[in-house]
């Protein structure tokens, strides 16, 4: 009789890949990437410095930056065939699975598909990372009847992002706020879709087809599908008590509350979450108008008491979306759009240190030989 190997569910705590990329240490509540403390990062850097520090392994210097900017602006361009797949896409289709669509269509434009240098991987990587913005807002017009965005190169990337989406210039305390969560959604070790991008890199497939599973995995709702659901269960009521009577109720019927609990931070608050609530507070401040901020709040407090649970960074980034005015529909396809840089990373060092991921299973079907 064969002896069963030790299965772990959902492969909790399994070490699934060696990483110099990032690591979340959750006794000292550090989120390391490259080395550095993204929350600390977040206070004092921009998302294009993170893309460097991901991609190149250090934060750049003024004029690395200033670099980096030029490279992806000259990436804005996505071909127009794009554009024309999305127009065959049923309205009643979902950002994300344009988005999925359209990054897959980009495969068939690269003449060096099948070159897995670094070189050509990096080039691939700020080259995604400059047409996925024009993807991202496009693949919610164009299904919904509009015409297409295309983006303004006089702005810089995150100003250009949200003008794209809301049409509008921005202020700069939107710009720096909507740049703070492109920041903080860059990166985070191995969830879901890390590790889906990582086993299609490992059979040598590219870049596209890793980050088209990527988003497919971050579509659902426990994870990146969390920020709108969160959205979608605020704007079912109107007061803060309506809220709190709604979260009990969903937890009487045993339903997940969206935007709590996290796989690595179960006992603890999301760090993130801090950074995006107080995002929150200052958006509230400039309009004056404080019921989100509150009714959030009194969320976190049904979730303690009756859970033991805390929010992760969707709970307060859906919230933060919504006083900038963007769409609901939106909101997972941006935090994709931001995580390209860290998937990007991931899939480079798998393609530089590969080996095939294939585990194995404890059979519990039947054996009639
Ligand atoms: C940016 C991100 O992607 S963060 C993740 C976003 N996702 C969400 O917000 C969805 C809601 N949260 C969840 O579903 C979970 O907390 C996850 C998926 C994030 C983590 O899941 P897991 O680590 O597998 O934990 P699991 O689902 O087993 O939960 C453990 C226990 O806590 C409960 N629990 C976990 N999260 C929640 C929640 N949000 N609401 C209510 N109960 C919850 C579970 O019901 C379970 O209770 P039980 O042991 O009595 O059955
Ligand atoms: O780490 C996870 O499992 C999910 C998450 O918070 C993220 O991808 O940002």
């Amino acid at each position: 009789m064969e002896t069963k190997a030790k299965y772990v569910p959902g492969l909790e705590g399994v070490i699934a890949a060696e990483t110099s990329i990032s690591f979340l240490d959750v006794e000292k509540e550090q989120i390391i990437i490259q080395g550095y403390d993204l929350i600390e990062l977040s206070k004092r850097k921009d998302y294009a410095e993170i893309v460097h520090l991901l991609l190149e392994g250090e934060l750049p210097t003024a004029a690395e930056k200033a670099k980096l900017e030029e490279i992806l602006k000259d990436y804005y361009d996505v071909p127009s065939n794009v554009m024309d797949v999305l127009r065959l896409l049923p309205e009643q289709t979902h950002p994300m699975d344009g988005m999925r669509t359209g990054l897959s269509v980009l495969a068939g434009f690269d003449e060096a598909i099948e070159d897995r240098t670094l070189t050509a991987n990096k080039k691939r990587a700020y080259q995604l990372l400059g047409q996925l913005p024009t993807i991202t807002v496009n693949s919610h017009r164009i299904i919904n009847g509009q015409e297409p965005v295309y983006p303004l190169q006089d702005l810089s990337y995150s100003a250009n992002f949200l003008y794209m989406i809301t049409g509008e210039k921005p202020s700069e305390l939107e710009v720096e706020i909507f740049d703070r969560l492109l920041l903080l959604y860059s990166e985070h070790e191995m969830p879901n879709s890390t590790f889906a991008a990582r086993v299609i890199a490992s059979t040598n497939s590219d870049i596209y087809g890793a980050l088209t599973g990527a988003i497919a995995s971050l579509k659902g709702n426990l994870h990146g599908g969390a920020n709108e659901a969160v959205m979608y269960m605020l704007n079912e009521v109107k007061t803060v008590s309506e809220f709190e009577e709604l979260l009990l109720k969903k937890l009487q019927k045993k339903e997940k509350i969206m935007g709590f609990g996290h796989r690595v931070y179960m006992k603890k608050m999301d760090p993130r979450a801090l950074i995006t609530k107080e995002a929150l507070r200052q958006l509230c401040e400039k309009d004056g108008d404080y019921l989100l901020l509150e009714m959030c709040e009194a969320g976190e407090k049904v979730m303690e008491k009756e859970k033991g649970l805390y929010p992760n960074l969707d709970y307060y980034a859906a919230p933060v979306y919504w006083k900038l005015g963007i769409p609901i529909p939106l909101y997972t396809p941006i935090f994709f759009s931001a995580r390209t840089a860290g998937l990007a990373a991931h899939v480079i060092e798998q393609h530089e240190n590969n080996r095939l991921f294939r585990p194995r299973v404890n059979y519990t079907g039947a054996r009639h030989v």
